[in-house]
């Protein structure tokens, strides 16, 4: 598997070497478009797996290429209204396009029917395609969220939204880039990091944290305001570690928030929103792989024994509901549904959006392999909506692990 990872790792590092960034396919059109920067954080627990550090010195430049790539076309500069002194910079999905996206242009065409000039329709593409940099595509979190807009995807305003998870994904940059050089030795590039890294947390804070509510929301540039709405990434900070290491408060405060907005009464996983007659898939019923997975990683490293304890029967949960599916379709599945409908044990794939569910998917077998990993030997059969016997249970992960493995 380690060899495997590092493959995957070499391909997107290849990706930075000859653009700048990872494009969000492997396709020319897809080259005015990034991915989340979370290739730092790849090479990261890469090297935590296996130790090498000398893959890691080899590599190291294109992560630092991709970040200032990052820090070139994606940032911006946040300034106090009074001085006009720069307080931080935030970053944002903002790709530039002037016509329908090449692979879904009958759709991206259509939408913009009736809107009259050429700078609406541009603003909608961009903000299209933007979305899709955000690996949300498409999701009401992006589109208004009052007023005739909404639901409309001709609302779509991703260019005016501050995604919390993005500034979380370049605060565990900074960390990374920063932890590495103390490795390498270079302490002026340590402090420059380390620098960022704090003034980074500040963003987090000022921009994303709400007193009031008790967790960090999708900020809004237009209004000036936190767009108050639930989305599994108001929790990504967590995992991200975006806050003071002495603060054990707020993960608790996460937790609570969480409870009250009832996403923690879902028993086969976290709801991505809960905008459930939404028609995009990353709302709906659906949860997605990723997200669960940095929910889960949030909680379990806050040290704390309650709050790993959370993520312990959140990981037990998602384990059972994939292997439910499996057991039922014998795949592994892009995303999952969460609906209630037809008791806990009929678990299957999620739906909706521009496509047809896709089978047996990267992040959903990388997800699955690494909770087994660390919670595998806590699933029994009276795992929290579990009705399956431990002898069913160690099968799928036997042949589970066989099939990626080998
Ligand atoms: O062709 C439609 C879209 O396909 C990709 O997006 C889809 O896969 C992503 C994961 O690989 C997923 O995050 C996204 O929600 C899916 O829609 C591609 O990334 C998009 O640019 C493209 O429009």
């Amino acid at each position: 598997m380690h060899k495997t990872a590092q493959g995957i790792i070499l391909n997107l590092a290849y990706m930075v070497d000859h653009h700048g960034f990872i494009p969000n396919g492997g396709r020319v059109y897809y080259l005015s478009r990034s991915q989340p920067p979370l290739l730092t954080p790849m090479v990261y627990e890469y090297f935590l797996s296996t130790g090498d550090l000398d893959f890691v010195e080899k590599i190291f430049p294109l992560l630092e290429k991709e970040f200032i790539w990052f820090l070139n076309n994606r940032a911006s500069s946040y300034k106090d209204e009074e001085t006009g002194e720069e307080k931080f910079i935030y970053f944002q999905y903002r790709a530039k396009m002037k016509f329908p996206r090449p692979e879904s242009y009958r759709e991206d065409l259509e939408l913009v029917h009736g809107l009259k000039t050429e700078a609406e329709r541009v603003r909608v593409w961009s903000n299209i395609a933007s979305a899709a940099e955000t690996g949300w595509d498409f999701s009401t979190r992006w589109f208004a969220q009052s007023g005739p807009g909404v639901g409309d995807m001709r609302s779509i305003r991703t260019w005016s939204i501050v995604p919390v998870d993005l500034t979380a994904f370049m605060c565990i940059n900074m960390r990374i880039l920063a932890s590495f050089y103390e490795i390498f030795g270079n302490f002026k590039k340590v402090a420059h990091y380390t620098k960022m890294y704090e003034r980074m947390k500040l963003a987090m804070k000022t921009l994303h944290w709400n007193e009031t509510d008790g967790i960090w929301y999708d900020y809004d540039l237009e209004k000036k305001l936190h767009s108050n709405t639930y989305y599994v990434s108001n929790a990504v900070p967590l995992y991200a570690k975006c806050y003071n290491d002495e603060d054990e408060v707020t993960p608790h405060l996460v937790y609570k928030y969480l409870k009250r907005e009832g996403v923690l009464n879902f028993t086969k996983g976290i709801p991505t929103s809960l905008a459930m007659t939404s028609i995009q898939q990353w709302d709906k019923e659906n949860a997605w792989p990723p997200m669960v997975h940095m929910v889960i990683d949030g909680f379990r490293t806050t040290g704390d024994p309650k709050l790993m304890k959370v993520a312990e029967n959140m990981a037990t949960q998602w384990m059972m509901v994939n292997y439910k599916s499996y057991r039922s379709g014998y795949a592994m599945f892009e995303k999952y549904n969460v609906s209630m409908f037809g008791g806990d044990d009929e678990c299957s794939a999620g739906s909706g959006g521009e496509y047809e569910v896709q089978k047996g998917f990267g992040w959903t077998n990388g997800v699955i392999l690494d909770l087994l990993d660390k919670y595998g030997a806590k699933l029994t059969s009276s795992s929290p909506n579990t009705s399956s016997s431990r002898v069913i249970l160690f099968v799928f992960i036997v042949c589970y692990l066989k099939k990626i493995l080998y």
